[in-house]
């Protein structure tokens, strides 16, 4: 501990075991999320299922060395592994199996995120921001939000950052720009193949990217589904899902959150939606155009353009959430017991 460190900042973790935090741990206690000045106690949560494989975890943790890194604690039991967590990052899930529906896999996850929000309602610092990973994220969030009264619902974050960056990739490829050049693009939406990436604001060294690319068949009928599915398409590569790539976007996002926003240029995040200048369902977890002063909290852009296409395609994702979410029901105190109306199986990004 040096004069010029902070405080130790706490950070949850669950999925600790799992393929994203094998990334992740070492990327957060080497100091390049939240700066070589910030000390950080991790605390990890495992199950029964992965208790060994968590010390292996913690193992690898100490034989590296990290000098940022205060304490590591272990455990399976929310209660005790959330307390005074500064975030939570909610990254274990379980996957889809052969033969699951999309509403089992809504209401099994589901309840892990009432579970894990309600412990974290009653034990983790007041100030408590989650990003919650597992998927169905976004819904999962909406859960966890819910089961969370005493916790700022602005801080419920779900990850789509790994969707603006599979984004920024491919416009930067059909440019023939470096990524670097690639700004102020917005993922809209779910975190699903209806999800929207916005070419519409999106810059290209400065330029609107439609007037660098003037390509709209491309931009509408290429791009948007190659994003979306960027997912599935890994998957049959790799024969798992992104899992490098997400701890990366995982890194980005919590950055983006303590390094003030460049001026025209946005991060996208999935937020409580209430409020929100775009005339989405204020109940919903929806990913939309952010900025940040780099104190850990954020802002909605408010002057992003929609025409048409767009407005279009951000009802479609829209729709699905509140389909997702009257599936859901049941676990949303006070919510309103609606039909689970999921007939056509909709897609997580790496289920196509
Ligand atoms: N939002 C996004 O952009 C992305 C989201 N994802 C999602 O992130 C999640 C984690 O991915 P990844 O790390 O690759 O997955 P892994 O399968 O490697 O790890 C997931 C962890 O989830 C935990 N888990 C919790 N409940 C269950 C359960 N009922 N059955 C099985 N495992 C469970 C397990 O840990 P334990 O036994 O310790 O509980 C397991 O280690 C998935 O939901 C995936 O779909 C992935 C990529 C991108
Ligand atoms: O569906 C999955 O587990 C993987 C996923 O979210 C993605 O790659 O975007």
């Amino acid at each position: 501990m040096t004069s010029s460190w902070k405080k130790t900042m706490k950070i949850a973790v669950t999925g600790a075991a799992g393929q994203i935090s094998n990334h992740l741990l070492f990327m957060l206690a080497s100091g390049e999320v939240f700066g070589r000045n910030q000390p950080i106690s991790l605390q990890l949560l495992g199950s029964e299922r992965s208790r060994e494989a968590l010390e292996g975890v913690a193992m690898e943790l100490e034989d590296s060395l990290y000098p940022l890194l205060a304490s590591v604690k272990l455990g399976i039991d929310p209660h005790k592994v959330f307390e005074d967590a500064d975030w939570a990052l909610l990254i274990g899930a379980k996957p889809r199996g052969p033969g699951m529906e999309r509403k089992d896999l809504l209401d099994i996850n589901g309840q892990i995120f009432v579970e894990q929000a309600k412990a974290l309602n009653e034990v983790a610092s007041r100030d408590c921001k989650m990003l919650v990973v597992g998927n169905p994220c976004n819904t999962n969030a909406l859960i966890g939000l819910h089961n969370s009264p005493d916790l700022p619902a602005r801080n419920w974050h779900a990850l789509t950052r790994l969707d603006e960056n599979r984004a920024k990739c491919q416009l930067a490829l059909k440019a023939g720009k470096f990524y670097t050049s690639v700004t102020n693009v917005c993922v809209w939406g779910n975190h699903s193949t209806t999800q929207v990436p916005d070419f519409l604001n999106a810059k290209i060294a400065g330029k609107r990217a439609s007037n660098v690319i003037r390509d709209s068949q491309w931009l509408k009928e290429e791009f948007t589904p190659k994003v979306a599915n960027r997912g599935g398409a890994l998957i049959k590569k790799w024969g798992r899902s992104s899992a490098a790539s997400t701890a990366v976007s995982i890194a980005d996002h919590l950055r983006s959150l303590y390094v003030p926003t460049p001026a025209g240029d946005c991060f996208s995040t999935a937020v409580y939606a209430k409020g929100n200048p775009y005339g989405v369902d204020e109940d919903l977890i929806f990913s939309m155009p952010c900025r940040s002063n780099g104190d850990g909290d954020y802002e909605i852009i408010d002057d992003f353009v929609i025409d048409d296409w767009l407005a279009a395609k951000l009802k479609e994702s829209e729709d699905e959430l509140l389909k997702e979410r009257d599936c859901v029901g049941h676990l949303i105190p006070g919510a309103e017991r609606a039909v689970c109306a999921i007939v056509e199986d909709t897609m997580l990004p790496g289920e196509n």
